[in-house]
């Protein structure tokens, strides 16, 4: 049987960043991985996929210029299921290609196959050819992510009903689709599905949306979506839906409304993917979510030398914050110093337009009684916004009174997701008003937008105190 310092169940981003991490160490390190290829859900059907799509999807709908030239502005006539798919292959096999060379530079091994518990250091590995293999570590990081909730009452089919990782394989776009479930990753599709002109109607049982977002900024992309026509049902649940023979789709809503479609997507969240690890030999138990619970600075589980990082975890399940967990957890496995990552990390959320946030929301800092004053900036506002047509856009930064330190950055609109790590650093680092008023930005950019709310915050502030 061989023998590790480190295995990893799971190559998604928790994985991958733990597994290098301890390997650059100069820990022996084995990853273990049930796909076909190493990335997990990140590379082969979430993060990485839809912002693909929805970049192919921009670029071929001309959606950035029709500021300028029009609604009906198309860069091509008739996009396909193909035309999608193109850029999407291209895009994971370059992504599987670092990701194996960066295993291999770093003399990180891994096997394919399923991996559950033999005890609490040991587990098996079926392979698909049958194989077992066994191995034992040291420590074992279990970074296994999570795969879509799919309830018995949705007739799935992979075709006309479908969860979010059967949409990458879609023949053909559909001209209406229903999105059941308002988090992020149902919107982000609806509103791609959206600029390319599928008729889309997405519903939720909750009667508001991202209610972690700062709702200035919610208000102003649900403005957008309605004013293109996309139908928002919140507050209604489909409690029934059925394949017609026409091979449409009805819906049922709980207020007798039916609705007909050619695509349903469910997208209501997601479960940890805990069932068949057989943690129970470990001495591990799931939550009814399948989720595991850890502590959250070193990311060890009840058991101290299994850990767990990313989406298994639970919030705030991203790839960009279970890269720094698996990172973290493999230097506490193997005895190096962690340190926690900063309080507050980005949000970028890739809808059509995009929305990106970091920090507190102008609805905490009234739960939290801190006197504030807020700076708002339009893109319109902007050369560059000017000379990109942007007619949307909207940059908020909150600011305490007292300290005249950034509390919030909040942005919807081109580019929000890239423009947010200004707002990052300086609220990390302790920044004030002032770093906005006094710095000079480049011209045009729509990082000028962070100029132009400073300067409006600071107007209503008054100039800082002498005793500051
Ligand atoms: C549609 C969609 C869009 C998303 N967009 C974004 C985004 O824009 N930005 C962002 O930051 N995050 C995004 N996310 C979230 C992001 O994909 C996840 O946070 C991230 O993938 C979690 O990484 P992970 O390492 O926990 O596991 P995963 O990426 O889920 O990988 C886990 C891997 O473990 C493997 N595995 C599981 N069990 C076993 C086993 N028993 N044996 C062997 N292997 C096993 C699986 O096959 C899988 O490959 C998105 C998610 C989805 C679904
Ligand atoms: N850009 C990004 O960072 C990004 C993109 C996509 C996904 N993700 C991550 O993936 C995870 C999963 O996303 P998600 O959108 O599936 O889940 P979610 O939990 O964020 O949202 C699920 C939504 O479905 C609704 N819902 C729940 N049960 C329902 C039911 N039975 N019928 C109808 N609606 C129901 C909920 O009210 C909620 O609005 C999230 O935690 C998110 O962080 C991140």
């Amino acid at each position: 049987m061989d023998q590790f310092d480190l295995l990893v169940v799971g190559s998604g981003p928790a994985g991958r960043r733990g597994a290098i991490q301890a390997a650059k160490l100069g820990k022996k390190v084995l990853v273990v991985e049930q796909g076909k290829r190493v990335g997990g859900v990140s590379v082969h059907t979430g993060t990485i996929p839809s912002k693909t799509l929805r970049e192919t999807a921009l670029n071929l709908s001309g959606w950035r210029e029709r500021g300028f030239y029009g609604r009906a502005y198309r860069v091509k006539q008739e996009i396909s299921a193909e035309d999608l798919r193109r850029r999407l292959l291209i895009t994971l096999d370059h992504e599987v290609e670092v990701l194996e060379h960066q295993f291999a530079r770093n003399r990180v091994q891994h096997i394919r196959g399923k991996a559950s518990f033999v005890d609490s250091r040991t587990m098996q590995i079926v392979k698909d050819d049958g194989e077992v293999v066994t191995v034992s570590a040291a420590s074992i990081l279990l970074a296994v992510g999570t795969k879509p909730f799919r309830p018995d009452y949705i007739p799935f089919d992979s075709k006309t009903v479908l969860d979010s990782d059967e949409l990458l394989e879609i023949a053909e776009l559909p001209r209406s689709m229903v999105v059941i479930g308002a988090g992020v990753i149902g919107i982000e599709y609806a509103t791609i599905f959206s600029a390319l002109d599928t008729q889309v109607t997405l519903i939720d049982p909750k009667s508001t949306m991202l209610d972690f977002i700062d709702k200035e900024i919610v208000e102003d992309f649900i403005y957008q979506l309605r004013d293109r026509n996309m139908k928002l049902l919140l507050g209604q649940k489909a409690d029934k839906v059925e394949r017609l023979p026409n091979g449409k789709v009805e819906l049922t809503l709980d207020n007798g409304r039916r609705i007909v479609t050619d695509m349903v997507l469910f997208a209501a969240g997601r479960m940890g993917a805990t069932d068949t690890l057989n943690l129970a030999a470990a001495g591990l138990e799931a939550d009814a979510r399948g989720r595991l619970s850890v502590n959250p600075e070193t990311f060890a589980t009840a058991v101290p030398h299994i850990f767990a990082a990313g989406d298994v975890v639970g919030f705030p399940s991203l790839a960009s914050t279970s890269m720094e967990q698996g990172r973290i957890a493999a230097r506490v496995a193997v005895g190096a110093i962690a340190k926690e990552p900063p309080k507050y990390f980005p949000y970028g959320i890739y809808a059509v337009p995009e929305i990106s946030t970091c920090g507190l929301t102008e609805e905490e800092v009234k739960e939290r009684h801190i006197p504030y004053e807020c700076g708002i900036a339009r893109f319109r506002e902007t050369s560059r916004g000017h000379i990109m047509g942007l007619d949307t856009g909207l940059l908020k930064m909150i600011f305490s009174l007292k300290t005249r330190r950034l509390l919030g950055v909040h942005i919807v609109g081109e580019g929000a997701t890239e423009l947010v790590h200004i707002g990052q650093a300086v609220l990390n680092l302790k920044g004030t008003v002032e770093y906005f008023v006094e710095n000079t930005f480049n011209y045009p950019t729509l990082a000028e937008a962070y100029k132009i709310a400073g300067l409006d915050a600071w107007n209503r502030m008054g100039d800082i105190k002498s005793e500051l």
